[in-house]
């Protein structure tokens, strides 16, 4: 044991999504914060979206630029899935699958002890085994998720082909269960096809799984214990919770982000509403809504009657045909003083934790819905795409939120559901039970000293399960 380090180096490799690298970021900050050493590796365009290192951490935290090479069909300033309409996603992944060699130099020159990938560099672990160098592989969905998804073996195989084959519990969930796609969520899946990167996402999964040491999870056991069981014996390797990396939106205060000018805009009108009244709406950073969908959940709004703030994505700009798409005519002076739409990037965490929040009308990506019950808001749910549908059953099961009812064929919905449904959560009696469902839920994913525990443990496992523990 003489020469076993004390501490780690640990290298974070993200998927080329926001939804991805902020938590990614997060667990690196958690961290740097208990001495390790860590290097994060994006692309440039990336790394200028991230907030800045705290001072504190900065001989710890090293942050890693790897540019991202040129594909055909893709514009060369697109370097996450938010600058391009879902539909090209794999000609990113195209990009992103490029990053082998410049990684592998990466790791050959560092020689770190862990690195922590996520779900879309299938060709990680294998470089990364050769060069001895262990592999943790970070699941930013549910157990949930990740059970319905399957075992290694059924997504190396692509056992599902069409998407009607999601649309029932697969033959490795040994309970009932309600969690399925809706068909109208899984046909969004189906609009990027896997054959123009060579390789299906479901097979991307499988190897990231297949070929790691252990699988971290974002996630709260107590939350979904049946589903953290099942995946254990899914995976057939150590599983780890990491707990949910609650936003600590406190400390942000005095981090000198970028967003603190529009930070204080927002908190200025969010200050002059009344506790519990206002509806945050925001749908993530990739899902998109025709222009008959904006129309109905904007209508939807308009009717409720409540104070709302909607964050309304700028469409990628390469996405031309979308560049129509706008709100109903009037519509904003019609809901002026009372509802206010915000074009651009949000500090969401910090809008979360304000106390006039009184409902999260939300897609149900997963950093949205922690960062919610963090705060104990209720969801109204209206899932678009990727996980999404698969999280609001779940969340329905738990009765923290309600979703607006759709068509599941395909995914029409009025904006007189969208205006019930949000009273319904928000203000109604009947309502209260999903309100106090999330405030309670609030006392298991903002436990700040139970999920750092959960890091420490984490943290514990990495330092005693390194392959090169006592040679480096
Ligand atoms: O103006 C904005 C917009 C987003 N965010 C943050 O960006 C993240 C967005 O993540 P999420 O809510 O999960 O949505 P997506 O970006 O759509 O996330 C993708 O990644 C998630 C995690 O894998 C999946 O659950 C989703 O389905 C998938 O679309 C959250 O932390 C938000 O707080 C902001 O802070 N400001």
């Amino acid at each position: 044991m003489e020469n076993e380090k004390e501490s780690l180096h640990v290298v974070m490799f993200p998927w080329l999504a926001m939804g991805h690298i902020i938590p990614f970021f997060h667990l690196s900050k958690c961290l740097a914060q208990r001495g390790h050493k860590v290097t994060f590796l994006s692309t440039p365009r990336n790394i200028e979206r991230l907030d800045k290192v705290p001072p504190d951490l900065a001989s710890l935290l090293h942050i890693v630029s790897l540019p991202l090479p040129k594909v055909s069909n893709l514009p060369d300033d697109a370097e996450s899935s938010m600058d391009i309409p879902y539909q090209k996603s794999q000609f990113l992944k195209i990009a992103f699958d490029l990053l082998e060699t410049p990684l592998t130099t990466f790791l050959e020159n560092s020689s770190p002890d862990w690195i922590v990938y996520d779900y879309a560099s299938h060709w990680l672990p294998k470089r990364a085994r050769d060069l001895g160098i262990s592999c943790a592989f970070f699941s930013l969905f549910t157990a949930a998720t990740m059970a319905f998804f399957g075992p290694p073996w059924a997504l190396l195989n692509d056992e599902r082909s069409i998407p009607e084959d999601y649309t029932v519990v697969p033959k490795w969930i040994p309970f009932e269960t309600k969690a399925v796609y809706r068909l109208h969520e899984i046909k969004k899946n189906f609009e990027a096809p896997a054959d123009e990167s060579g390789i299906s996402d479901g097979a991307r999964f499988g190897a990231s799984i297949d070929g790691s040491d252990v699988v971290l999870f974002r996630t709260c056991v107590e939350f979904e214990p049946q589903w953290f069981n099942l995946v254990s014996e899914l995976f057939k390797k150590p599983v780890i919770s990491i707990g949910v990396l609650p936003p600590s939106v406190v400390n942000d205060e005095n981090s000198g982000s970028s967003n603190d000018t529009t930070w204080l805009s927002i908190k200025n009108w969010l200050d002059k509403q009344n506790q519990d009244s206002v509806i945050y709406v925001a749908l993530g950073t990739e899902a998109t809504l025709s222009q008959k969908e904006l129309n109905e959940l904007a209508l939807g709004l308009e009717k409720c009657g409540l104070p709302f703030f909607w964050v309304i994505r700028n469409q990628p700009r390469h996405k031309q045909e979308d560049s129509h798409i706008q709100l109903p005519d009037g519509y904003e002076d019609r809901v002026k003083n009372r509802g206010i739409i915000h074009r651009g990037w949000v500090p969401q965490a910090k809008i979360l934790s304000h106390s006039c929040i009184g409902g999260f009308l939300t897609h149900c990506g997963w950093n949205s819905v922690i960062e919610a019950l963090c705060f104990g808001r209720v969801l109204i749910m209206f899932p678009v795409m990727n996980d999404q549908g698969l999280n609001t059953r779940l969340l329905e099961e738990k009765g923290v939120g309600v979703e607006i009812p759709r068509n599941e064929k395909d995914g029409s919905f009025t904006s007189d559901l969208v205006a019930k449904t949000v009273k319904f959560a928000v203000v109604s009696e009947e309502g209260e039970s999903l309100r106090a469902n999330a405030r309670r839920v609030s006392g298991l994913f903002g436990d700040r000293k139970r999920n750092g525990g959960l890091i420490d443990d984490c943290v514990g496992y990495l330092m005693e399960n390194r392959i090169g523990k006592s040679s480096r």
